[in-house]
């Protein structure tokens, strides 16, 4: 594959999750995860906390380190030793070790610790790489993927679907098994929680089994391929339009230049069509652009009930005949696809409808949100408390465990009434869950598009003002207009962009105290980076996590600030995690969400 600036491209391939309003991620020192004997320090480098390049860093100082102590260290990789490492652009044998929660293979070279990067390559594979480019001070080498010499048992490439995978970046695990995707999916968060969250392990619970997506396949309802410009145009002077149909698809691992694509199976029936007929659009149209383009390909739905389950209405007015047809005996929906970014697209979660700007955020697997918001309202409130223990007839000692939530679910406690719905979009959880709360719900966004959708979905889904209300703004404006609920009575559903929440967030949250948190999140490694802050109870200025804050120093905290005291005990509540589970919303890519269910640790327990 070709040689040029690794770019990740997380808004051009099929995978990558996307949300509008979505900022830049502030970007500071690299501090990584905190391990004991690494003598391997990389130079300070600056990276996007939670991105592909931190995660695929902190995994590959975690191999190097682990190599250092079982003492089949040769090399001196992570320092950039000056052991002779192959040209670029040559091809080498080379065998996977591992997989990084970024997707990627972990690969050595026979008789070598140096570290290749290969991207589509299952652990106990051995494959062609073409070498692409040493990163000495990182310790490794980024390569591409040329072909496969010797299987791993894991690997079964009848199941590739796709006639792209392996080019384009958007899939990594296609060769799986599914069950072996959710394994793997469940140790990324595990590996999370681990190298970010800076908790001791005795906080952390034992992760939960990734739940599965019931479409493995045709599950995405949003895509958006794109082409660059014509070749040669400079950004000053006249521009020539495209003489021919330029590359139409995604971008490839390792490479800027589009990879032409015609199909992508993940894709929805709906979207599926709707790329060919944006394809053969652009076939006829390509001379008038002297642009490159990103084309909106989202799926909308047209729900018409049936007056019995042998009813079959007609094809509503404005729909076209090729739309896809899909019917139960309540009802057919009709699917087509949008790509006007200021048209309304509709979609149906169980019996609830929900409207949005088509080119704004909207989960992208509708498949698994009818057990994903099930999820959500079965774990929103906290478990009824455990009947008392039959009297005892022997005196016995019992140890309690820091993660057990029967310190906050005693029945003294009073019931929840309240939602807060932080970072909600067009109202997904606040309308979902809007039923258990009968005090009211909110949600806050900073996307005044999606927040004037989500008060029409209130709407549309029977739910009033005063049960259901929205705040077009920043995330910590929450708290200015929450002042009526009790935090004892209130339950508050995080869903953050990529980058996590913000500093001024969190502390304004541990102020605020609510009594029960749900962090659901698209990025398990800002979630377990802002999920450590939430449990030591301590948020530093620079919004990341406390300088020290790990091992033994984040369990300290927490201690010191149980007690009462203690450097860490600096802006209110500290929490202590219930359960943490995976969802897979984007099978056959190494993408893991991440639910994460805390409640308030109270100083006296009532
Ligand atoms: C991952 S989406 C979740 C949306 C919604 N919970 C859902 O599932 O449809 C993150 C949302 O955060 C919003 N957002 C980003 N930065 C924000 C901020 N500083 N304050 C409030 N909302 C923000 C975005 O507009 C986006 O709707």
């Amino acid at each position: 594959m070709a040689t040029g600036q690794t770019t990740i491209d997380v808004g051009a391939t099929p995978m990558a999750p996307q949300a509008s309003g979505q900022k830049q991620h502030g970007k500071r020192p690299f501090q990584g995860p905190q391990r004991k004997g690494a003598k391997h320090r990389r130079k300070q480098k600056t990276v996007q906390e939670g991105s592909h390049e931190e995660v695929l860093l902190a995994d590959v100082q975690a191999l190097l380190a682990s190599q250092k102590l079982a003492g089949d260290f040769e090399g001196d990789a992570a320092e950039g030793a000056s052991a002779p490492l192959p040209e670029p652009g040559s091809e080498i044998e080379v065998e996977v070790v591992e997989l990084s929660s970024t997707g990627d293979g972990l690969a050595k070279q026979k008789g070598s610790d140096h570290i290749y990067v290969v991207p589509f390559a299952v652990p106990g594979d051995t494959v062609k790489v073409k070498v692409y480019r040493h990163n000495r001070d990182e310790g490794y080498t980024a390569a591409d993927f040329v072909s496969v010499v010797k299987p791993s048992p894991l690997r079964d490439d009848s199941r590739i679907r796709c006639p792209y995978f392996a080019k384009c970046s958007g899939c990594q695990f296609q060769m799986l098994d599914y069950d072996e995707q959710l394994k793997i999916k469940k140790n990324i968060v595990v590996k999370a929680y681990r190298n970010f969250s800076q908790l001791p392990p005795e906080l952390v619970p034992e992760v939960l089994d990734t739940i599965g997506s019931p479409l493995q396949y045709g599950y995405r309802t949003k895509l958006t391929p794109h082409f660059d410009g014509p070749p040669g145009n400079s950004r000053r002077g006249p521009k020539k339009a495209h003489q021919s149909m330029p590359p139409f698809g995604f971008t490839p691992k390792n490479t800027r230049k589009v990879l032409d694509v015609e199909d992508c199976p993940i894709a929805t029936e709906a979207v599926r069509k709707g790329l060919v007929e944006e394809r053969a659009r652009l076939a006829k149209e390509y001379g008038n652009y002297t642009k490159g383009a990103t084309v909106l390909l989202r799926e909308n739905t047209k729900r018409v009930p049936k007056a019995s389950p042998s009813d079959t209405p007609a094809v509503p007015e404005g729909i076209p005949p090729t739309a896809v047809r899909v019917e139960t005996d309540a009802h057919v929906d009709f699917k087509t696809c949008i790509t006007d970014q200021n048209a309304t697209s509709t979609e149906y979660i169980d019996s609830f409808v929900f409207t949005n700007p088509a080119g704004a955020f909207f989960q992208n697997n509708n498949s698994i949100l009818p057990p994903f918001t099930s999820y959500i309202r079965e774990h929103i409130l906290p478990p009824p408390p455990p009947p008392p223990p039959p009297a005892a007839t022997t005196t016995t000692t019992t140890t309690t465990t820091t993660t057990s939530s029967s310190t906050t679910t005693t029945s003294k406690k009073k019931p929840i009434r309240y939602l807060i719905d932080a970072y909600s979009g067009s109202g997904l959880f606040t309308i979902t869950q809007s039923a258990l709360f009968p005090g009211g719900s909110v949600g806050i966004d900073i996307a005044d598009k999606s927040i004037a959708y989500a008060r029409r979905n209130a709407a549309l889904n029977g739910l009033r003002e005063d049960q259901c209300r929205f705040i077009a703004a920043d995330a910590p404006e929450l708290f200015k207009s929450v002042g009526a609920y009790d935090p004892d009575e209130t339950v508050v559903v995080l869903d953050p962009p990529r980058k996590g929440c913000d500093a001024g967030f969190l502390r304004q949250l541990l102020r605020f105290a609510p009594r029960r948190v749900v962090y659901v999140s698209c990025n398990v490694h800002t979630q377990a980076r802002d999920v450590g802050m939430l449990v030591r109870g301590a948020v530093d200025e620079a919004g990341g996590n406390v300088p020290g804050g790990g091992g033994r120093d984040a369990a300290a905290a927490a201690a010191a600030a149980a007690e009462g005291g203690g450097q860490e005990k600096k802006a209110g509540a500290r929490y202590e995690i219930e359960s943490i589970r995976g969802f897979d919303f984007f099978p056959q890519t190494g993408h893991v969400e991440s639910v994460a269910i805390l409640n308030r640790v109270d100083a006296v327990d009532s």
